[in-house]
């Protein structure tokens, strides 16, 4: 939730200067404000040789900008916010100081304790894959990934997709079936791909597999991700976002 009100606060802001100001004002409207960044997307000490490997192996299928590896930013924008404020006129967003404390979901945790991921998007196939690797404090049965995390794992993977090939959203439904559980502090491949789109609906269906890709874990079936400002984002666009966010 947090990474999507983010989100939609940048990218929204973005637009607005964007087309009344240009670009340039658009980085300087944002320097102003206090940002911290780190990209949490990169390998570090906690991933398993499993996760680095298959890191590599994507990093290796972007060279020929087939494939794209989606940085991650932390982000503290206090007004982000506000462009929800607009669509849920009714809501009654949090406080300004509890804001200064909000961050992303599966970013909150300690390096190697909660949730270790990086994300690639693929704009022709229109497909997002996701390897994540859940740490200890992601437990749910004794030694497996809690279930709820997975469910967070899938709703961000579809949303990476969505934003990427259609715009801001909001998850609207998601079902999702655990056929076999995943050993805590493991690697599974979740991946994305959009099947339709009718009117602001957006159908992504989504599986999760062990790296060998010969367990199916989980899958989603027919979730619908609504957009709130459709907008056909190119990964020019993405890249803006990021930087906006540094
Ligand atoms: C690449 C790097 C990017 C940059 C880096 C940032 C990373 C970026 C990734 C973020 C990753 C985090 C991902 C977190 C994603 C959440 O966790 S979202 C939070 C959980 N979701 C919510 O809180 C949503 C709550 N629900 C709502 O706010 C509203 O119900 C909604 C979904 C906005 C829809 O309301 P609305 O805009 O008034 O639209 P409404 O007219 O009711 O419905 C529109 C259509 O959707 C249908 N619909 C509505 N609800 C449903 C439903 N439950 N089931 C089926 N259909 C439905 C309606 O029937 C309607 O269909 P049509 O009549 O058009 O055919």
């Amino acid at each position: 939730m947090d990474g999507c009100l983010h989100c939609v606060f940048t990218w929204q802001k973005a637009c607005s200067i964007f087309h009344t100001q240009g670009w340039k004002h658009l980085r300087r409207s944002f320097s102003t404000e206090k940002v911290i960044h780190k990209d949490h997307s990169l390998p570090n000490p906690s991933w398993s040789k499993d996760l680095r490997l298959l890191f590599d192996q994507f990093m290796k299928k972007c060279e020929d900008g087939s494939w794209k590896h989606l940085p991650s930013s932390e982000c503290k924008v206090p007004q982000r916010i506000h462009s929800f404020k607009t669509y849920f006129l009714d809501s009654k967003p949090v406080k300004e100081d509890q804001l200064s404390q909000a961050r992303p979901f599966t970013r909150s945790y300690e390096v190697g304790q909660g949730f270790e991921y990086a994300m690639f998007y693929n704009e022709d196939e229109k497909r997002t894959v996701c390897l994540f690797q859940g740490g200890p404090y992601l437990e749910g049965p004794p030694g497996f990934l809690h279930g709820g995390a997975l469910a967070t794992m899938i709703d961000t993977t579809l949303g990476v997709c969505t934003i990427s090939c259609m715009g801001l959203f909001m998850t609207a439904n998601l079902n999702i079936n655990f056929k076999s559980p995943i050993p805590l502090c493991s690697v599974v491949v979740i991946s994305s791909q959009l099947d339709k789109v009718e009117g602001r609906k957006v159908f992504v269906s989504c599986n999760v597999r062990s790296v060998d890709e010969k367990t199916l874990h989980s899958d989603a079936t027919d979730p619908v991700l609504v957009i709130l400002y459709p907008y056909r984002m190119t990964f020019l666009h993405l890249i803006l976002l990021f930087s906006l966010q540094r």
